[in-house]
């Protein structure tokens, strides 16, 4: 479709406005976590996955991590499986995990990739059990309660960490000029699989990547304090402050705790942010002052 004369004169300055953030991070790794609560609806995936073929064109190297929580809730409530959490972690029996492994590897993954394709780009979708791009170890939750004479382990089943991440598997894809899409789910040292949390995952491959940014897209404007308001250039401790009162809960803790270990292995700046908000992805980037929550070393 043409652009009219003043509509192309707008689109050549605003493309020539973003020059020096394109020399900045051109070159450069981005891990972008998708979450589920952020694919609210077609007009906001679009813009998600425009953002990230755009990225690719300007020699940014963008790797997607994509959650699905929801989407997972909701096919249990379906087949009438009961769910909780704990820690922000889904309690994962043998056929809590079959779903989860349906749902991210199959559904999400496939659409996630089909998006970003249908934009003109070239994503490949892959689970940590590819190429054992993902190898995870038990995660043991402990509970510290008060009340109990001593910390007890809590099990919570098919639950994964991540105990190692398949650099060069990600290199050769990205070298290749395809955008590595990746569920979060690892392969145990029996070949099993651990369901991981999405934040935890991104925050590894970050880490392992070396990556520019952490970003981490959710569906709230940042992290926020009692009285609702963004919060944003914290350090550890006032971080850790939060969580001890509880103004950190639920599924904030997860994506809290990778973000502070990715900027303390050499990823140099998490972003937590709305991805509710169209474009959020180039927000961040195009932008000097970035939107939501920053996390960095110092
Ligand atoms: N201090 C906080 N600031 C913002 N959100 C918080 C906070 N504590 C808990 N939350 C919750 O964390 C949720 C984001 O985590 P989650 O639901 O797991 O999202 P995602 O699917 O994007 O990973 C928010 O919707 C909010 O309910
Ligand atoms: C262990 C654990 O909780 N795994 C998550 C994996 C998906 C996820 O993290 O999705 P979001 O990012 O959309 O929350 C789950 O089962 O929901």
């Amino acid at each position: 479709m043409a652009l009219d004369r003043e509509t192309a004169m707008q689109v050549a300055s605003v493309l020539s406005r973003g020059l020096p953030y394109i020399q900045r991070f051109t070159g450069k790794t981005v891990v972008i976590k998708y979450g589920g609560n952020a694919m609210e609806n077609e007009d906001l995936k679009s813009s998600f996955a425009r953002d990230v073929v755009l990225m690719k064109l300007v020699g940014i190297n963008p790797i997607v991590v994509h959650g699905g929580g929801p989407q997972i809730g909701e096919l249990l409530e379906r087949l009438n499986i009961q769910s909780r959490f704990v820690n922000g972690m889904r309690v994962t029996d043998a056929e809590t995990m079959d779903v989860v492994e349906m749902v991210l590897g199959g559904q999400v993954n496939k659409e996630i990739v089909s998006l970003i394709n249908s934009h003109g780009g070239m994503a490949v979708g892959l689970t940590g059990k590819d190429a054992n791009l993902i190898r995870a170890r038990k995660l043991e939750v402990v509970n510290r309660s008060p009340e109990l004479e001593r910390p007890e382990i809590i099990d919570i089943g098919h639950v994964g960490e991540v105990a190692s991440v398949n650099v060069d598997v990600i290199d050769m894809l990205t070298r290749s000029n395809l955008i590595p899409v990746i569920a979060p789910i690892g392969v145990g040292p029996d070949g099993a699989s651990y369901n991981i949390n999405a934040d935890l995952v991104a925050g590894k491959v970050a880490e392992a990547m070396k990556a520019e940014k952490l970003i981490l897209l959710t569906n709230v404007a940042g992290l926020k304090s009692k009285e609702d308001k963004v919060l944003t250039g914290l350090t550890a401790k006032q971080v850790n402050d939060l969580i001890e009162d509880g103004t950190i809960h639920g599924g904030m803790l997860p994506k809290i705790r990778c973000a502070l270990s990715a900027v303390e292995n050499g990823v140099r700046t998490a972003h937590i942010i709305d991805g509710r908000v169209a474009h959020a992805c180039l927000l961040e980037i195009f932008t000097d002052e970035g939107v939501g929550t920053l996390i960095s070393r110092n």
